[in-house]
């Protein structure tokens, strides 16, 4: 199943703490986003990648995508304030056709497999909208001003990963809608959920985390030293 990938590198990387964008942070000698963008430029099946930056990153990217000759990054797109915009900006750059699958991936995610990113593109391409999700493992909490007001049923809770999966005609109207509408989600399934749209969860890999905090830069560099032994 071709498909073409949008991956997100224009953010901040705030709760990281560093001052930098997360993505461009050393991981076992390599930055961040080039673990993450090896993983789809050695698919077959990915086609080409449009990767979403910051406009004052932008020669560091290009630099850094040259330096490693990553051939299938197509296209440098600049993000948007939020992650919402940078998706959308994204989209905009691809040139398939309406019924073609496009992937949207966070940059952060850098633990992603082949074996998950086939898995969720074919989904998309099945039933339209597809996410790669892990069963949630803690008891999850409803509160406000740190009163609980429900505890939601755990056995019905997935923690949505990345990446999503779309036929780009289904994305590409979310988006639309969510600009008419104001709605702002944390993912892109959200947004097709909003149209009413089924979406498919894909079991994926707890390894698939996504780099937020210090603690998670600590497993990452576990999971790459477990890789080598
Ligand atoms: N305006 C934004 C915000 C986020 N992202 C990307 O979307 C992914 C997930 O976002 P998140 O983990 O929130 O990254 P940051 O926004 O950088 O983190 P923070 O919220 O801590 O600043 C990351 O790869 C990030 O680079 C993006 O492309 N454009
Ligand atoms: C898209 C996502 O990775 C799914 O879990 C998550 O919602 C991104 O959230 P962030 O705050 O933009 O990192």
């Amino acid at each position: 199943m071709d498909y073409q990938v949008v991956v997100l590198a224009a953010g901040q990387g705030r709760r990281m703490g560093t001052g930098g964008n997360k993505v461009l942070l050393d991981l076992a000698g390599d930055p961040v986003i080039i673990h993450t963008l090896r993983v789809f430029e050695t698919d077959p099946s990915c086609t080409g990648i449009v990767l979403v930056i910051r406009k004052d990153e932008r020669e560091q990217f290009l630099n850094l995508i040259e330096g490693y000759h990553l051939k299938k990054v197509r296209k440098f797109v600049e993000g948007g304030k939020e992650r919402q915009e940078s998706v959308r900006y994204g989209l905009a750059a691809i040139e398939t056709d309406q019924k073609s699958t496009v992937l949207i991936h966070d940059g952060a995610r850098p633990f992603v497999t082949r074996q998950g990113i086939t898995r969720v593109a074919e989904a998309a391409a099945e039933y339209g909208a597809a996410l790669l999700a892990v069963p949630v493992k803690d008891t999850i909490k409803e509160a406000t001003h740190f009163s609980v007001k429900r505890t939601l049923e755990r056995k019905s809770l997935w923690a949505a990963q990345t990446p999503q999966a779309f036929r780009l005609s289904v994305i590409r109207r979310a988006h639309q809608e969510s600009v008419e509408t104001h709605f702002v989600g944390t993912d892109d399934a959200s947004l097709v959920e909003q149209m009413g749209v089924p979406v498919k969860i894909v079991e994926g890999s707890y390894r698939n985390i996504k780099l937020t905090t210090p603690e998670d830069l600590v497993i990452a560099q576990i999971f790459l030293e477990r890789e080598e032994e």
